[in-house]
């Protein structure tokens, strides 16, 4: 298993980050893209099927092309507005992509590749990026004299990583940054962009087809439908309502932020801690204090209407009915647990049988094995 990279208390590597603000309208052949959404500091994930338009909108936003009608405002700067005829070019809009493959130079090596990186960075005022900072962010250093040929996928995209950051970009864009890795590879490069997430002080669209990169990465969520934005907001309002993930309806669940509170002495389990209780969860390798983010898919809760006795689930959280949403035979029931809203599947009939109404008290039961480590990422640092 990989190891995590050593984080320190996190700090930014340059100054707040401007909010991203997109409207964009282009017929492409059959396909019509008509979006509007709002980015703000931190990770804003574009999720989406197959053929949503998540790419489209990733082109359109570094000026690959231009749309019918649209405007694109980072901050103050406007950087497309079709109305008024302004279309920044690519080369001075100051965004960096980051694609499935790295796209490095094979002939350089990790630290002329970086290099280049640095070299777009110099027409723009301002102080250099610090390549030291972000060789060490990225946990790069051993590489700097290898070729591309000579890194794993996962090395190759942190090296892809920091040459988009030595650029010093205001927006990064990356486009399904892991769908070319296997497992173990995603699981290597996830905790660096945590990292980048919380430390690089430059907003990020990421795009992703996958509910646990989301749900671990993200903090606030795009879902696209065939060219629409069927829903956006926090990640975890997002991803715990059915209805509001359409094609996805299935992986529905909540996030829960919660700090690892013990580790069992015999190394099987690790207890963590939040406002909604305790949680017993097989071990995680993070010390005590770590502050996590788990999924829990709403297709792993049980409900009861009585504290349930003689049963073998660890994790039973009171709370209370928030809301009932009816989809055909399911019901996605709502539940707030001390002010942080759990999801459960349960079938109309159990829900008849139950009688559960909103405002009803009830015991949200978590099965343990619905936490899987590999998703368990670090929480993102409030700003
Ligand atoms: N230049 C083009 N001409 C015609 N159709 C296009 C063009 N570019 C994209 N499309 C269509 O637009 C739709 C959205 O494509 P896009 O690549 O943006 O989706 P996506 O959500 O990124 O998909 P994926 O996850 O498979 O990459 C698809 O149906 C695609 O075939």
């Amino acid at each position: 298993m990989a190891r995590a990279p050593r984080r320190p208390p996190a700090r930014r590597v340059s100054g707040p980050a401007p909010t991203l603000s997109v409207a964009l309208a282009r017929c492409l052949g059959a396909f019509s893209l008509d979006v509007a959404f709002t980015a703000g500091p931190g990770l804003t994930a574009l999720f989406g099927r197959s053929g949503s338009g998540k790419t489209s909108v990733i082109g359109l936003l570094a000026g690959l092309g231009r749309p019918d009608r649209g405007r694109i405002a980072l901050g103050d700067e406007v950087l497309l507005d079709t109305a008024r005829g302004i279309d920044v070019p690519a080369h001075r809009r100051r965004i960096a992509t980051v694609f499935q493959e790295a796209r490095l130079l094979p002939h350089l090596s990790v630290r002329a590749n970086l290099g280049y990186g640095r070299f777009f960075a110099r027409r723009h005022p301002g102080p250099a990026a610090d390549l030291a900072q972000v060789v060490e962010m990225l946990g790069i250093g051993h590489l700097l004299a290898r070729r591309p040929a000579g890194l794993s996928g996962g090395e190759r995209q942190r090296v892809a990583i920091g040459r988009a950051l030595l650029a010093r970009p205001r927006l990064l864009l990356m486009d399904e940054p892991l769908a070319a890795l296997d497992e173990a590879r995603k699981a290597e490069i996830l905790p660096y962009i945590e990292r980048l997430r919380d430390e690089a002080g430059v907003p990020i669209v990421y795009v992703s087809h996958a509910v646990a990169e989301v749900a671990r990465l993200a903090g606030t969520v795009v879902v696209l439908e065939e060219g629409r934005v069927a829903a956006s907001g926090p990640a975890d309002a997002v991803l715990r309502r059915a209805d509001r993930l359409p094609a996805h309806a299935g992986e529905a669940g909540a996030i829960l932020d919660l700090t690892v509170a013990a580790q069992d002495p015999d190394g099987g389990l690790t207890r963590l801690s939040g406002p909604a209780g305790t949680l017993v969860v097989p071990h995680l390798a993070r010390p005590v204090g770590a502050r996590v983010r788990v999924r829990v898919p709403a297709r792993d809760v049980l409900v009861a209407t009585r504290a349930p006795v003689g049963l073998s689930a660890r994790n039973v959280l009171p709370g209370r009915i928030l809301a009932l949403d009816a989809r055909g035979a399911a019901v996605m029931v709502e539940i707030a647990c001390n002010g942080v809203a759990l999801a459960a599947h349960l079938t109309g009939a159990s829900v008849r049988d139950l009688g559960l109404a909103p405002g009803l008290p009830v015991y949200a039961i978590i099965k343990s094995v619905a936490f899987d480590p590999t998703e368990v990422g670090t929480r993102a640092v409030e700003i």
